[in-house]
């Protein structure tokens, strides 16, 4: 057997956590002959629940599954050590009526120790996935707190975002998901993020010839995945959960398998000037990896219009970045 790999999950009792602790312990992400060691993080007050996760972890009798370590959030350092993964779930989420930046001062400062903790105690090859809102801020607070952790093994996740995307163009089109290829989300996660439809292709043909309705992508599309989270809360009264830890176990297959000949996959990670966005400020992008580095894609077109969604998305998340200056190393 290899050497079991350790994932670290923050709010690991969570609505979130309790979807993904269970199909990343399943095998699910790392595949069925790699062994792994979860470990479930949580605030004090929450421990008894990760005691009864641990009892149904253990009830799956998940042949992949070599450990449980539990950890609260006042010893970060013990529920991070020697993390190959830590997924940062553990955060307020928001309530009907916010935006998600709005959490930026309430979630903001869990992401100041986070950073400490992981650069003291995770592996050497950690990479860490930021999950809990407003994420591609969270995440750089994290970043900036570590700064012995290479840039480039952060990750905030945009990948619901693409799935909610991929799932109305094929609806619209008719087709199945799997011919809906190369969709991308630019910018943030939040209502001002790009999905970028003109170099997205349905059963190999422009998104935008196949659905010819440029009203209705121009508006409507954008308008229902910007505001799809929004829409979820609205008639859950909780925000959207098995669909996010679904994405979460996506994020983490996709940065750990070469990226199949002809897709890409989206994250945002810590810009490297590419299309002309700040670097080092966290921005979601079409990548593609082989399962060790990350790579934007490079000699996308954008028209008048996709750059204006580009250059508002990337202005709120330097807005943002103002907003958490004082939290940032
Ligand atoms: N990036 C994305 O696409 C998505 C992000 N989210 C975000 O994920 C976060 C979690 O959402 P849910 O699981 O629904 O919330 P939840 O409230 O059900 O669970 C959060 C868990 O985190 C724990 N927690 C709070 N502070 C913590 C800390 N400092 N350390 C460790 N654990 C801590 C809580 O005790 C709770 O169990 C929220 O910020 C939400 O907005 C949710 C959906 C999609
Ligand atoms: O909308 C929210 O607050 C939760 C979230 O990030 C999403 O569902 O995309």
């Amino acid at each position: 057997m290899a050497t079991p790999i350790r994932i670290a999950v923050t709010g690991a009792a969570g609505q979130i956590g309790y979807s993904l602790v269970f199909r990343i312990a399943s095998g699910e992400v790392f595949g069925p002959d790699q062994p792994v060691i979860m470990h479930l993080i949580e605030i004090p007050p929450a421990m008894g629940a990760l005691d009864g996760i641990e009892m149904e972890l253990d009830d799956c009798a998940y042949p992949t599954l070599a450990g449980v370590v539990k950890a609260s959030s006042d010893d970060l350092e013990a529920g991070f050590a020697d993390c190959n993964f830590v997924v940062c779930v553990g955060s307020i989420p928001r309530k009907a009526g916010m935006e998600r930046g709005d959490l930026i001062r309430i979630n903001g400062p869990i992401f100041t120790s986070t950073g400490k903790a992981i650069q003291a105690a995770a592996a050497k090859d950690v990479r860490v996935l930021v999950v809990g809102n407003p994420c591609n801020t969270n995440c750089l607070i994290a970043m900036s707190n570590a700064p012995d952790v290479p840039s480039d093994r952060w990750f905030a996740m945009t990948r619901l975002d693409e799935n909610r995307a991929v799932a109305q163009l094929a609806q619209k089109s008719g087709q199945p998901v799997a011919a809906v290829t190369g969709m991308a989300i630019w910018g943030n996660h939040s209502a001002t993020q790009f999905p970028d439809f003109f170099n997205t292709k349905i059963g190999g043909k422009s998104a935008v010839e196949v659905i010819g309705d440029d009203e209705w992508l121009k508006n409507d599309f954008i308008a229902t995945v910007q505001q799809r989270g929004a829409a979820v809360i609205k008639a859950r009264g909780a925000s959207s959960a098995a669909s996010a830890a679904n994405a979460a176990l996506g994020t983490l297959k996709s940065i750990v398998t070469p990226t199949p000949a002809g897709t890409v996959f989206s994250a945002a990670i810590c810009s490297d000037g590419s299309y002309g966005i700040d670097e080092g400020l966290i921005t979601s992008f079409p990548l593609t990896t082989d399962g060790n580095k990350w790579s934007v894609v490079q000699g996308l077109e954008h028209n008048e219009f996709a750059q204006a969604k580009i250059d508002a998305t990337v202005a709120e998340l330097q807005s943002e970045r103002d907003t958490v200056k004082d939290l940032l190393a």
